[in-house]
């Protein structure tokens, strides 16, 4: 990591005075959610440096339904060990870091819980080497990633959420950039594949895997109905609106991307996706600068580097009101535990009245018109 990178946004609001900092955060962040007490860190043996922020979303209560309280948990995390290790060293070394972390979460109530992008690797996708990297595929249902969770999920009646490198074994050893999803009684429930992948700046992963086939998959859990959004696909609302109209109430954001890139745009845009599809929504990004071997370039003029950059952690949650929390730091690892009450959904769709306001079929009929060759935009012009 940089020494001159700055830890949060929150870590300059906070040094405002009490009145200011809480006018500011409740124009930027909406109604702020409550913090509660946060899990103890005792259980931690090899994992340094982990911020642990907790909070509670709340909603009105209702007459004919209980509240359907569910708690997320979001890591982002550093690597461990350097690129280079071994991968077998290296997955040692994530599912040690992974096993403490899931302990904590468990003690804080987690009910469901996702890693960040790739969570078990290095993001190598910069580097275009195949070797050693396409080696950390594994297969979604039976992989070692796989099967060491599903012991945990059961263990702590705890949904995980997994984005790992695939290989799919059945189709030609073809690789995919997948979450995985293990209910909590320890069981594979299913996958998601990513639906769009980056060509842009150092984002080289069109070179290992191509755009998902698996659609917008919402996987009903006893803790309610989650689907994944991975990284790029954030920028695409129709890819929001797809898990929406699936019925999802918690849609997940597992990403890696970095300060130059993309740093303006997140705070917006799974926060604006909350917003427009009445869900809440988990953004959950990489931290640290992760140094590669060998320098690559990446066809933009810059010289030859060894680094992505600095990936900006900042993971946070904002729910169907547009409310949010603090991000995570921007520099540490950090889990963030959130206590969302899944009744603010239909509560927002009653008040906002999206669902009933859009319109779907003008837009599939412009959608469809759109994607054939005689395709003529409709542009009014005077006439001269
Ligand atoms: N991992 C990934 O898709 N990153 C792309 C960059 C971005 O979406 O900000």
């Amino acid at each position: 990591m940089s020494t001159k990178e700055v830890e949060s946004v929150e870590s300059i609001l906070n040094k405002l005075p009490t009145k200011d900092r809480n006018f500011l955060m409740q124009v930027l962040y909406g109604r702020l959610p409550h913090y509660r007490l946060g899990p103890s860190k005792d259980s931690l043996k090899t994992v340094t440096d982990l911020e642990i922020v907790s909070c509670q979303f709340s909603c009105n209560e209702e007459q004919l339904r209980p509240p359907r309280k569910v708690t997320v948990g979001l890591l982002q995390n550093k690597l461990p060990i350097d690129t280079w290790a071994p991968i077998t060293e290296m997955r040692k070394a994530m599912y040690t870091m992974a096993k403490e972390v899931l302990e904590v979460a468990h003690a804080g109530g987690v009910n469901v819980f996702c890693f960040q992008e790739a969570w078990n690797m290095p993001f190598a996708f910069c580097t275009r080497e195949k070797f050693p990297w396409c080696e950390y595929a594994e297969e979604a249902e039976t992989g070692p990633t796989t099967e060491f969770l599903k012991k945990l999920a059961g263990q702590y009646n705890m949904v995980i959420i997994s984005p790992i490198l695939e290989r799919d074994v059945q189709h030609g050893d073809v690789l995919w950039n997948t979450a995985v999803i293990i209910d909590n009684h320890g069981d594979y429930l299913g996958k998601h594949r990513k639906n769009h992948i980056p060509r842009v700046g150092d984002f080289n992963e069109s070179t290992y895997y191509f755009e998902g086939n698996t659609g917008h998959p919402v996987f009903e859990t006893e803790f309610g109905k989650i689907a994944v959004n991975i990284c790029y696909g954030r920028h695409h609302p129709l890819n929001w609106l797809g898990f929406g109209l699936n019925g999802a109430e918690i849609v997940f954001n597992p990403s890696a991307t970095v300060g130059a890139l993309s740093e303006p745009l997140w705070g917006v845009e799974a926060r604006n996706a909350a917003i427009a599809n009445s869900y809440y929504t988990c953004a959950i990004n990489r931290v640290g600068t992760e140094v590669f071997k060998n320098e690559f370039t990446s066809g933009d003029g810059r010289p030859a580097h060894k680094d992505f950059g600095h990936f900006y952690g900042s993971s946070y949650v904002a729910a169907p009101d547009g409310t949010r929390s603090p991000g995570l730091s921007r520099t540490r690892n950090g889990l963030l535990i959130a206590e969302l009450d899944l009744n603010m959904c239909r509560q927002v769709r009653d008040v906002w009245g999206f669902q009933m306001t859009r319109r779907l079929e003008m837009y599939a009929e412009l959608l469809n018109r759109s994607t054939k060759m005689d395709f003529k935009p409709q542009v009014v012009k005077k006439s001269s």
